[in-house]
């Protein structure tokens, strides 16, 4: 039994003052009726508010991105092991925002999914296709080689310690969300690429939906099969509206 993840990535919002409204409002609202693991991903220079409030809390905290060097001189950038040191458990990686404004390739981002794991980290390996590539029909071309990147320079043993997030670009932002029915397909096509290496590590990999996700449609979307959870964005900066979708998962 997989249990649902709702995670917040906050991109780069944020103020000291709005994540002392935005992080209590989540810890202090967050209940019984919200069978979730919960994570957000504030902007690194909130890294250690984010820890100094929600360590012992149920709410886990990552990194945005990495830089997949242990260290050196590349100005800028943050290390796995800088979020370590503030008490990071995950780090997203592939973000589709980091692939189309930063030019991260298929090949970067499979670089930095392994230097988290190296690191101790627990990367959450975002993909999805552009509505262009699924107007085309590449929908499932894309994912598979998305992830067969990472395949191919880690091997089907590293899923065993990842999230996987899918999400269309083109529901990005945009209000535009997937169908539950459009979603679970592209799920069920990527656990069943996983499950055909490791049926084990298919079976129990989280693969959580991004894409324009509200309290609205969360609960729909939890409700199939392959879906465990969320990567949320614009519903992740206002607590009520980020514990609405935690409670769509009861
Ligand atoms: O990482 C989150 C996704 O980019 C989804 O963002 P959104 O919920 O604002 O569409």
């Amino acid at each position: 039994m997989r249990k649902i993840m709702v995670a917040g990535n906050w991109k780069m919002h944020g103020s000291m003052s709005m994540v002392e409204t935005l992080l209590g409002g989540v810890i202090d609202g967050l209940d019984d009726t919200m069978p979730v693991d919960v994570a957000v991903f504030p902007p690194a220079p909130y890294l250690p508010q984010v820890q100094a409030m929600a360590n012992g809390s149920r709410v886990a905290w990552g990194g945005q991105t990495l830089n997949p060097n242990e260290q050196g001189a590349y100005t800028g950038e943050v290390s796995g092991a800088m979020l370590v040191d503030f008490g990071c458990r995950y780090v997203l990686v592939g973000h589709s925002e980091r692939r189309t404004l930063f030019g991260e390739s298929d090949a970067d981002v499979a670089e930095r999914f392994e230097a988290a794991q190296r690191d101790g980290l627990v990367p959450v390996l975002c993909i999805g296709e552009t509505q262009a590539q699924r107007e085309a029909g590449e929908t499932e071309a894309v994912v598979a080689a998305q992830i067969d990147a990472v395949l191919d320079r880690c091997g089907i043993a590293a899923f065993d310690q990842a999230l996987v997030a899918y999400e269309p670009v083109w529901a990005i932002g945009t209000g535009l969300t997937a169908t539950p029915e459009q979603a679970q397909d592209v799920h069920a096509f990527i656990r069943d690429k996983l499950s055909a290496l490791d049926g084990r590590i298919g079976g129990q990999i989280r693969i959580l939906y991004g894409g324009s996700v509200k309290s609205s449609n969360a609960a729909d979307l939890f409700a199939r099969d392959d879906i465990d959870g969320a990567l949320v964005g614009g519903a992740s900066l206002t607590a009520g509206d980020f514990l609405g979708i935690c409670r769509g998962a009861s």
